[in-house]
């Protein structure tokens, strides 16, 4: 289990560096960096064992409802049965992803959204309960203190979010469920006529 949890933090440290350097961040200013330093600091992670029993009704049943994960980034393990769902927009389709043995799937949450001011949207999934056999995904959360990096804000304009921490996001998160509102939207700090950083509704 420690061992598990070094190395998903070590792929946690390393995709990291691989999303600033797609964002144009260069090594230096990644070092140099108050957000991506604090980002590193407050790094939490969790951890859910899923089990979904075989079903012989599986279109009548779910396993995991949709939803996006809250942190930066989800590594999932699984079995090798297929499960979980992908959202594909436009137009709306749901995408079984292959569960190769050996392989991760990495989802982004809506913290990753809030710190690239949107340019990156966490993934809405789900996962569906299999007819002939039993299921189980480990999904590994990593998560941090976080405000929108000054690089991923267009010039001239104002970060699109507020800044939170993990913690604090998952409180923001239990009231969207109360009120049906969207918790990203609730650290929203909108300017008119610009783009919100959020997917458009449909
Ligand atoms: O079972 C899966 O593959 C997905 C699990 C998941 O999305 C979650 O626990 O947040
Ligand atoms: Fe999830």
């Amino acid at each position: 289990m420690e061992e598990h949890h070094r190395e998903m933090r070590a792929l946690g440290g390393r995709l990291l560096d691989v999303f600033f350097g797609a964002l144009g961040l260069t090594a230096d200013q990644i070092a140099a960096g108050e957000t991506e330093r604090k980002i590193r600091e407050t790094m939490m992670a969790t951890m859910h064992l899923n089990l979904y029993p075989r079903c012989p009704e599986p279109e009548r049943a779910m396993g995991l409802a949709a939803h996006t994960d809250s942190g930066f980034f989800t590594f999932i393990t699984q079995s090798p049965v297929p499960g979980l769902q992908l959202l594909r927009r436009g137009p709306d389709r749901w995408v079984t992803v292959p569960a190769p043995p050996g392989a991760f799937v990495v989802v982004l949450g809506d913290l990753f959204q809030l710190l690239t001011n949107g340019r990156f949207r966490s993934a809405h999934h789900r996962a569906v309960v299999n007819r002939e056999r039993d299921r189980i995904s480990v999904p590994y959360f990593l998560g941090p203190a976080v405000a929108p990096l000054a690089s991923a804000v267009p010039p001239g304009r104002k970060a699109a979010f507020r800044a939170v921490t993990w913690p604090e996001y998952m409180g923001v998160r239990g009231k969207a469920l109360r009120t049906d509102a969207s918790a990203l939207a609730l650290l929203q700090v909108a300017e008119e006529g610009e783009d919100d950083g959020m997917p458009p509704k449909n």
